[in-house]
C-alpha cells in the first residue's frame, strides 16, 4: 500500500476560515420565530453590528460588544448543537464582509442556512444554497430611504421578501411596493406587525380584504418567551 509522506506543511487552502474572523454577538440554539422556516429547531448566529438604526429595532444590544471569533471555531461550536438548520442574523450581517465567507463555509459543512437582512446592503454573490430573507423597511422604521432596490432584481424563488409594519401607512406602502416591483411573481412575500405597535388583527384584516398573495407572520419566539434575549 502506497501511504502519503508529508515531507512539510500542507498549504492552507486559499480563502482559510482558520484566520478569518467575525464579530459575533451571540449564538444559541431555539425555535426559528420568522421567515417560512418557522417552527424548525435552528442554530442563530447573531453577528455584532448595523449601519441601520430602526426605531422599533428588538436587537439594539447587538449594535457594539460581542468578540472576535475564528470562523472554523464558530462553525464547530455550531456543528456541536445537532442541528441542521442555521440562521446567520445580526445586527446587520453583510456589514461584515467576511459574512460570504461563513455563509459559504455552513453551506460546504452541509446545513440548510438563512440569511436575515436589512436590504440596504448588496445580496449579489452570496452562496446561491442561502436563503436570503430581505426585509424592505417601511416609512415607519425611519429607514426607509435605505432600501437598496437593485437588491430586488437579484432575488430567486428560495429568498424571501419581507415587510415589519407599525402602522396603516406603512400597510398601504407596502402593499404599492408588493404591486410595483411584482414581488410575488419573484419569492415568497411576509408581512408582520411590528411587535407591540401595529394591531396584529388589523393587519390580518387587511391582507384577507385586499386579497394580497402574502403570508401573515408574527414573532413565534415572542409568543413563547417575550423578549427573552437568546430564544
Ligand atoms: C433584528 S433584525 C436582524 C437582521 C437585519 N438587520 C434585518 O433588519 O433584517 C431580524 C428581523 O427582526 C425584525 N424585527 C426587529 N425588530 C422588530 C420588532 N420590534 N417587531 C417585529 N419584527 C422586528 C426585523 O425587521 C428583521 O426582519
Ligand atoms: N427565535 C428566533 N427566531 C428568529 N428569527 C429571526 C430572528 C432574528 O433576530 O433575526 C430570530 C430571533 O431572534 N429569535
Ligand atoms: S436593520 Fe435590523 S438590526 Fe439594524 S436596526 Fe433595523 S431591525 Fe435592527
Ligand atoms: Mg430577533
Amino acid at each position: 500500500m502506497v501511504s502519503k509522506v508529508l515531507t512539510r506543511a500542507e498549504p492552507r487552502p486559499t480563502g482559510s476560515t482558520r484566520s478569518t474572523t467575525l464579530r459575533v454577538s451571540e449564538v444559541f440554539a431555539s425555535i426559528q420565530g420568522e421567515s417560512s422556516r418557522i417552527g424548525l429547531p435552528t442554530v442563530f448566529v447573531r453577528l455584532t453590528g448595523c449601519p441601520l438604526r430602526c426605531v422599533w429595532c428588538d436587537t439594539e444590544y447587538a449594535f457594539t460588544g460581542g468578540r472576535n471569533r475564528p470562523i472554523d471555531e464558530l462553525v464547530e461550536e455550531i456543528r456541536g448543537f445537532g442541528i441542521p438548520t442555521i440562521c446567520v442574523t445580526g445586527g446587520e450581517p453583510l456589514a461584515q464582509k467576511e459574512c460570504r465567507t461563513l455563509l459559504r463555509t455552513l453551506c460546504d459543512a452541509g446545513f440548510s442556512v438563512s440569511l436575515e437582512t436589512s436590504g440596504a446592503l448588496d445580496i449579489d454573490g452570496i452562496d446561491a444554497r442561502v436563503a436570503r430573507i430581505v426585509d424592505l423597511k417601511a416609512p415607519g422604521s425611519g429607514e426607509c430611504e435605505r432600501n437598496r432596490l437593485e437588491n430586488i432584481a437579484l432575488l430567486r424563488p428560495t429568498d424571501e421578501v419581507k415587510f415589519v409594519l407599525a402602522d396603516e401607512t406603512d400597510y398601504a406602502w407596502a402593499k404599492r411596493m408588493i404591486i410595483e416591483h411584482r414581488l410575488g411573481e419573484r419569492c415568497p412575500v411576509l408581512m408582520s406587525p411590528v411587535h407591540g405597535s401595529l394591531d396584529p388583527t388589523a393587519l390580518a384584516e387587511l391582507i384577507v380584504q385586499d386579497r394580497l398573495p402574502v403570508r401573515f407572520q408574527m414573532q413565534l419566539h415572542k409568543i413563547l418567551w417575550a423578549d427573552a434575549r437568546g430564544k
